[in-house]
């Protein structure tokens, strides 16, 4: 288990490292808060690039240090794309974080998010009622399918979410980050609660997908945990 000190020594090191070599965390994301995502991982040092098509996908998860891919505005190019992506991040061994935003609506989102469970992301980052179905989906414990995630909004509470949370990390062997007025940051062994940010941060779009996207830089230069740490600290 990690100390505080640990922690802070670990976080400072990946801020250190993100702003000395600039990572590359492609990112597969929707149409609503793209250029929040890109403009927030600059913001942290890092380097971003926004891809749709299924080539282009597969050749920024080679060139790329990581990537972050959200499944928020689903076109059909995506069903290639998406598990194009994957599978190429786990050929390579490369950290990725997976934002299942709205799981549970529509076929093709259903579809995507399963296959992410046979190439595991190194961090799932959501809102509470996200990671309670995503587990249920996954068919985790204390994951529920009948999890009713509102649209992109959360219809839980952070720590409701504790358990799915637990169990998908150690199932990926990763960390998951869930976002809500705490934030609880887990890697299946320790769990870590951040407060800090604003109610009105519920009251504008983007705030999670930029911090899935941040999370998706640190993920380049540091541990899934620490990376989901980092940038829970950097949004908040
Ligand atoms: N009520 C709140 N108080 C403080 N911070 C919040 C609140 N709601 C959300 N946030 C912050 O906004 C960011 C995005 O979280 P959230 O709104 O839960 O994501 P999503 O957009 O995926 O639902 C997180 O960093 C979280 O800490
Ligand atoms: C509103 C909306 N609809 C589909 S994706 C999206 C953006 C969600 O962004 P965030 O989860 O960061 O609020």
């Amino acid at each position: 288990m990690l100390t505080e000190k640990e922690l802070r020594t670990q976080a400072a090191a990946a801020v250190t490292a993100v702003h000395e070599t600039t990572p590359l965390a492609g990112s597969i994301t929707n149409f609503v808060t793209i250029d929040f995502v890109a403009n927030a991982q600059l913001a942290v040092g890092g380097s971003a690039a926004m891809v749709y098509l299924p080539d282009e996908g597969t050749a920024l998860a080679i060139a790329g240090q990581s990537m972050y891919i959200n499944v928020g505005t689903l076109l059909p190019v995506h069903e290639r794309t998406v598990p194009a992506a994957m599978v190429q991040l786990h050929r390579s061994a490369k950290p990725w974080v997976l934002d299942p935003v709205a799981v549970g609506l529509g076929e093709l989102r259903t579809k995507l998010l399963s296959t992410a469970r046979n190439c595991p992301p190194a961090i799932i980052r959501g809102n509470a009622s996200e990671i309670i179905a995503l587990a249920g989906l996954w068919g985790l414990n204390g994951g529920s399918a009948m999890s009713q995630v509102r649209g992109v909004d959360s219809t839980d509470t952070v720590r409701t979410a504790l358990d799915a949370a637990v169990s998908l990390a150690r199932f990926t062997g990763g960390a998951v980050a869930v976002s809500g007025a705490e934030d609880l940051i887990t890697d299946g062994t320790c769990a870590l609660y951040c407060n800090g940010g604003s109610p009105m941060m519920e009251r504008i779009t983007g705030c999670g997908c930029s911090l899935g996207g941040v999370i998706a830089v640190y993920a380049a230069v540091v541990s899934p945990l620490i990376a989901a740490f980092c940038g829970t600290q950097l949004i908040i």
